[in-house]
C-alpha cells in the first residue's frame, strides 16, 4: 500500500525544503519516514539507522545552505532521507541494485553527496579537510560531519578530533548522532561516557530548555549548564569533546525539530563568527517511528525485503547454511575443545556469526568496537601470552588493520587466525565493501598463510588447519551460502598447504582457488579439462603444481579476487622460478572497482560463472580444447 506524501511530493531539493513553513516540517518528517520504510521494505537495505536520521536530515538541509555548505555522513548507511530530499526519491526502488542507486553517499551520484563513505569513522577527517580548504581559498563555507556513536569508537575519529580541535577558525561542526547502538549494542568506555552525559541531568535540562530556546541565545548547552549549576550549585565538568577544543553543545533530542533547528541556527552563527570547532551531541532512537525496528534495531539494521505490516518473518524453508554459520559453529566447537581459543570481532557480532559464541563463551568473546586496527594488535597481545585468538573480520575491514597485521602479527610470527568473511564480490554494498584484495594484500606478507576453501566442508576443515598452526593464517570465504557440501562433525583439518586434483582431463588444467572450483568443474566437463582444487593461495602446493604443469599444455588459474597480485600471479611466479614454461591464463577480478548489484550476476558479468570460464578458455586455448574434445570422443568419454 503506498501512503500518500503530498508535502514530500513538493520537495524536489533542499531549496524547496528551505521555503517550507517551519510548522509543516514535522508533517514532512512523518511522510519522509514513511517513504523510507516503504521503499526499504520493498528493496531491502539499511533501515533502522535511516529511520533515526529523518528529523536530523531535515534540520540540516533547512539550516545549512547545501550543497554549498557541506554535509559529510559517516558510514553513510543512514543517508536515505538525505538522498530522498536531494532529488533521488525516484531512484529509491533501484537501491543497491545493478546500475541503481548506491546505498552510501557517492560523489559521482549527487553534488549533495560531498564525500564517499561506507567504511566508518572517516567523516571528521574529510570534513576538516573541506573546512580548511575553504579557509585557504577564502570561501565562506560551513562543513558538518555527522557521525554515529558506533563510528565514534574508531581511532580515526579521535585522530581527526585531535587535529580539528586546534583549528580555531575552521568552520566545522561535528554532530554525534547518539542512538546508543552500533549494529549490535555498543561497547566500550566511550559508550559509558556518553550515557553519563545523558544521565547527568544535562539531557533533561537541555530537553526542557530546548523547548523554550528561540532566537539568538547562548548555545543550548550553556543554558543547560547554568540550569544544572543552579540546580546543584556545582561546576559542570568540561566534556571530553571540550577537552579536545570543541564547543560542546547538547545532548539534545535529535527527533525534536523545535530543538534541532534553533540549536543548529545558533551553531551556524558561531561557525560564521569562526568561534572555533563546534560539537553537537544529539540523541536519537535507531528505528524511530517503526515499532518493530525500535524494538529490535539489530534485526532491522540491514533487513532484506519484508512486509512492513508484518515485519521480518523467518524464511518458510530453512535457508542453506551460510559460510558465516559454518564459521560460527566451528568457533564454538573448537572453543569447547581448546580453552586457549578467544574470539574477537570489531563490532560485527551478527555479521561474522559470533552470537552463539558470545552466549556460550562470554569470557572468551571480545567485541572491541569499530576498531579493526586495535582488534588485530589486541589479538597479537593475546597470542603473546599463549592464547589462540581468532579474529572474525570482513575481508574489506581487515584493510583497516593491515599495518597491524604486518607489524604486530606477521613479523612476530604470532599464531593468530583471521576468519575473512565477505571475501570476493559482496553484492549490495558494492565497491567499498568488496573483499577482492585479500589474496593480493596477504600473499606478499612473509609468515602469513592464506587458505581458500571451496565449500562449507572445506571451510570448517581449513579453519581447523589454520588453528593448528604456530603462525598467522587467514581463511577466506564469501558472503552467503556455498554449493551445499555439508561440513563434517569432527574438527579434523586438511593437510597444510596441500591441494588436490578434482577432475582429470586432457591438455588443459584449471587451478581453482576457493569457491570458483564448482563453476570450474562445470566448465571442465565441456572442455574435458583437468581441475585442481588448490585450496591454498599461500603457500602454493608446488609439488602438485609441477606435476600438473608437466602433464598439461596450458594452465588456467581461477580466483574470486583481484588478478593483479592474486593467486594467478603466484602461480606465474612459481612456474617461472621452476623454469616451467607453458601458456597461463589468469581469470579473476579486473583492475577496476566492482559496483553494487546481485553477486551471482556480477560474477557472471566478470566471466566467472561456468559459461564465462568456458568462454575465456575456448577463446585463449581453443585449439587445445578442440583436440581435447576429439580425444574424449575417441576415448568414448562422452
Ligand atoms: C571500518 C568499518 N567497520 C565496520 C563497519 C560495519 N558497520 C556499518 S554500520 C556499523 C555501526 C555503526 O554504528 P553508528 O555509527 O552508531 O551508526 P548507527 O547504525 O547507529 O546509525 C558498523 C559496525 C563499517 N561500515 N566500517
Ligand atoms: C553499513 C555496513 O558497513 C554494514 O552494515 C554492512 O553493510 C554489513 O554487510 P553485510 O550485510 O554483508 O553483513
Ligand atoms: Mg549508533
Amino acid at each position: 500500500m503506498t501512503h500518500s506524501t503530498p508535502l514530500l511530493d513538493t520537495i524536489a531539493d533542499p531549496a524547496a525544503l528551505r521555503r517550507l513553513p517551519r510548522a509543516q516540517l514535522q508533517r514532512l518528517a512523518d511522510e519522509l519516514r514513511e517513504c523510507v520504510l516503504t521503499n526499504v521494505a520493498r528493496t531491502g537495505g539499511h533501515l533502522s539507522s535511516n529511520l533515526g536520521t529523518v528529523e536530523l536530515t531535515i534540520a540540516l538541509h533547512t539550516v545549512f545552505n547545501t550543497p554549498e555548505d557541506r554535509l559529510v555522513w559517516d558510514v553513510g548507511h543512514q543517508t536515505y532521507p538525505h538522498k530522498i530530499l536531494t532529488g533521488r526519491r525516484e531512484r529509491m526502488p533501484t537501491l543497491r541494485q545493478l546500475g541503481g542507486m548506491s546505498g552510501f553517499p557517492r560523489r559521482d551520484e549527487s553534488e549533495y553527496d560531498t564525500f564517499g563513505t561506507a567504511h566508518s569513522s572517516t567523516s571528521i577527517s574529510a570534513a576538516l579537510g573541506m573546512a580548511l580548504a575553504a579557509r585557504q581559498k577564502g570561501e565562506d563555507r560551513k562543513v558538518v560531519a555527522i557521525i554515529g556513536d558506533g563510528a565514534m569508537t574508531a581511532g580515526m575519529a579521535f585522530e581527526a578530533l585531535n587535529n580539528a580541535g586546534v583549528e580555531r577558525d575552521a568552520r566545522l561542526l561535528v554532530i554525534l548522532n547518539d542512538n546508543d547502538m552500533s549494529i549490535s549494542p555498543p561497547v566500550g568506555a566511550l559508550n559509558r561516557y556518553l550515557a553519563q552525559l545523558m544521565s547527568g541531568g544535562f539531557y533533561a535540562a537541555a530537553k526542557s530548555v530546548g523547548k523554550t530556546v528561540l532566537g539568538p541565545v547562548p548555545p543550548l548547552f550553556e543554558l543547560a549548564k547554568r540550569l544544572e549549576q543552579q540546580a546543584k550549585g556545582m561546576v559542570v565538568p568540561a566534556t571530553l569533546f571540550e577537552k579536545f577544543g570543541f564547543n560542546y553543545i547538547g545532548p539534545i533530542d535529535g527527533h525534536d525539530l523545535d530543538a534541532l533547528i534553533p540549536t543548529l541556527e545558533n551553531i551556524r552563527g558561531l561557525m560564521q563568527d569562526k568561534a572555533g570547532p563546534q560539537f553537537l551531541h544529539v540523541v536519537t532512537r535507531k528505528g524511530q517511528g517503526y515499532k518493530l525496528a525500535e524494538a529490535d534495531p539489530v534485526a532491522y539494521h540491514g533487513p532484506g525485503k519484508f512486509d512492513p505490516a508484518v515485519g521480518l518473518v523467518p524464511p518458510a524453508k530453512p535457508a542453506k547454511q551460510t559460510f558465516t554459520q559454518v564459521f560460527g559453529q566451528w568457533l564454538c566447537d573448537m572453543a569447547a575443545q581448546d580453552k586457549r581459543l578467544v574470539g574477537i570481532t570489531p563490532a560485527m557480532r551478527e555479521g561474522s556469526g559470533l552470537v552463539e559464541f558470545q552466549k556460550r563463551f562470554p569470557e572468551r568473546y571480545y567485541d572491541v568496537g569499530i576498531a579493526e586496527q586495535h582488534a588485530v594488535t589486541f589479538a597479537a597481545g593475546l597470542a603473546c601470552e599463549g592464547l589462540k585468538p581468532v579474529v572474525a573480520i570482513y575481508s574489506t575491514f581487515l584493510q583497516r588493520g593491515y599495518d597491524q597485521l604486518i607489524h604486530d602479527v606477521a613479523i612476530q610470527k604470532l599464531p593468530v587466525v583471521f576468519a575473512l568473511d565477505r571475501a570476493g564480490i559482496v553484492g549490495a554494498d558494492g565497491a567499498t565493501h568488496a573483499g577482492n584484495y585479500d589474496i593480493a594484500y596477504l600473499r606478499c606478507i612473509p609468515s602469513v598463510s592464506l587458505a581458500c576453501p571451496a565449500d562449507e566442508r572445506e571451510c570448517r576443515q581449513l579453519l581447523s588447519t589454520a588453528f593448528e598452526q604456530d603462525h598467522p593464517v587467514a581463511v577466506r570465504y564469501p558472503r552467503g551460502a556455498g554449493v551445499g557440501v555439508a561440513p563434517l562433525a569432527e574438527l579434523s583439518g586438511l593437510p597444510f598447504g596441500k591441494g588436490e586434483v578434482r577432475r582429470s582431463g586432457q591438455r588443459i588444467a584449471i587451478l581453482a582457488f576457493g569457491t570458483l572450483l564448482y563453476p570450474a568443474l562445470e566448465a571442465a566437463e565441456r572442455l574435458n579439462a583437468t581441475v585442481v582444487n588448490m585450496r591454498w593461495a599461500k603457500p602454493l602446493d608446488l609439488d602438485l603444481l609441477r606435476q600438473v604443469a608437466a602433464s598439461h599444455e596450458a594452465l588456467v588459474t581461477l580466483e574470486e579476487g583481484a588478478i593483479m597480485g592474486g593467486a594467478g600471479s603466484a602461480v606465474a611466479e612459481a612456474l617461472a622460478d621452476a623454469g616451467l614454461v607453458l601458456p597461463l591464463l589468469q581469470l579473476g577480478l579486473p583492475d577496476r572497482f566492482i559496483e553494487h548489484g546481485d553477486p551471482a550476476r556480477l560474477l557472471a558479468l566478470e566471466g566467472l560463472d561456468a559459461a564465462g570460464i568456458e568462454r575465456s578458455i575456448r577463446r585463449r586455448f581453443g585449439a587445445l580444447v578442440g583436440a581435447a574434445a576429439e580425444l574424449r570422443a575417441v576415448s568414448g568419454q562422452n
